[in-house]
């Protein structure tokens, strides 16, 4: 196994402001791993780093084998595929949905006059069916619903085959049916023999697809428990972290549900 994140005693301070403090994580590249904790816990900061877009304070963070400011971030982003919102903002409006997934393979957004090689177009074309875009394929990204939208995003995320997955929060303002396509794709790709090393922010344990085999649970920046799925998303360790009394139940499919048991 490669070991694709690893981060020794990371700490970032920002504005005076301890963000992450002291964390110790590292992620396989067979596991899939879902982040929880409350707003503020520093979750999107992990992806920050994991994505090569910002270092550590203190600390040691290496990301697919190279030390974070010891590599050149530009050499090591294209080997990494993020959906995330502040990304999905840079996809011009009026780009078709097509060349919003055929443009990742240039790491750009918006079409200008790149060539695209057969083995490019053929394999968004492969990315297009798996996510279920074919039938928005000339679509303006603009004009998609948010369901749409993020299936684009991860699309684009996986077209260049990435040896890193981030998602930030994929499954948020999604409607109950969006939200159940994109869990059950996720969970499809997940369980894939060549799935890459993944790891998922979340709010939701409902949203945990299948084929996720860790979790890491933060609390105000630090890591409250860490470990395979089933032994972090129990009732005793989400109520410790979010500070209430938390009952969480699995379905025979191996979904996660979560509510708060005030009696
Ligand atoms: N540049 C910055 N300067 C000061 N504080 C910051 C900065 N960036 C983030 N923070 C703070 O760091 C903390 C962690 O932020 P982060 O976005 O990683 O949390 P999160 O767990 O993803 O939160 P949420 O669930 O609300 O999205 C927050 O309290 C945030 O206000």
């Amino acid at each position: 196994m490669v070991r694709v994140l690893e981060l020794e005693d990371v700490s970032v301070v920002r504005d005076g402001n301890t963000i992450l403090d002291g964390l110790n994580w590292t992620v396989e590249s067979d596991e899939r791993w879902v982040v929880l904790g409350p707003n503020g816990a520093g979750k999107t900061t992990i992806l920050n780093l994991a994505s090569a877009q910002m270092h550590p304070s203190a600390g040691t963070a290496r990301v697919l084998g190279d030390q974070l400011g010891k590599v050149d971030v530009f050499e090591l982003r294209p080997r990494i595929g993020v959906a995330s919102t502040p990304l999905a903002r840079r996809i011009p409006r009026e780009e078709t949905v097509f060349d919003v997934v055929l443009t990742a393979a240039y790491s750009v957004t918006g079409r200008w006059n790149e060539e695209y090689e057969d083995v490019d177009t053929r394999r968004a074309e492969r990315v297009m069916r798996e996510w279920h875009l074919d039938a928005l394929r000339d679509r303006r990204f603009g004009t998609l619903s948010d369901g749409e939208q993020k299936r684009v995003q991860i699309g684009r995320a996986v077209m260049t085959d990435p040896e890193l997955l981030l998602l930030d929060e994929p499954a948020a303002s999604l409607d109950l049916g969006a939200r159940e396509e994109l869990v059950q794709l996720l969970g499809g790709y997940a369980q894939t023999p060549d799935a890459p090393a993944m790891i998922m922010v979340t709010h939701h344990v409902e949203e945990i697809p299948a084929g996720f085999t860790h979790a890491l649970l933060l609390a105000g920046g630090r890591i409250h428990a860490a470990g395979p799925l089933h032994e972090v998303v129990t009732g005793e360790r989400l109520s410790e972290a979010f500070g209430l009394p938390l009952v969480v139940s699995t379905s025979e499919d191996g979904r996660f549900a979560a509510r708060a048991r005030w009696s």
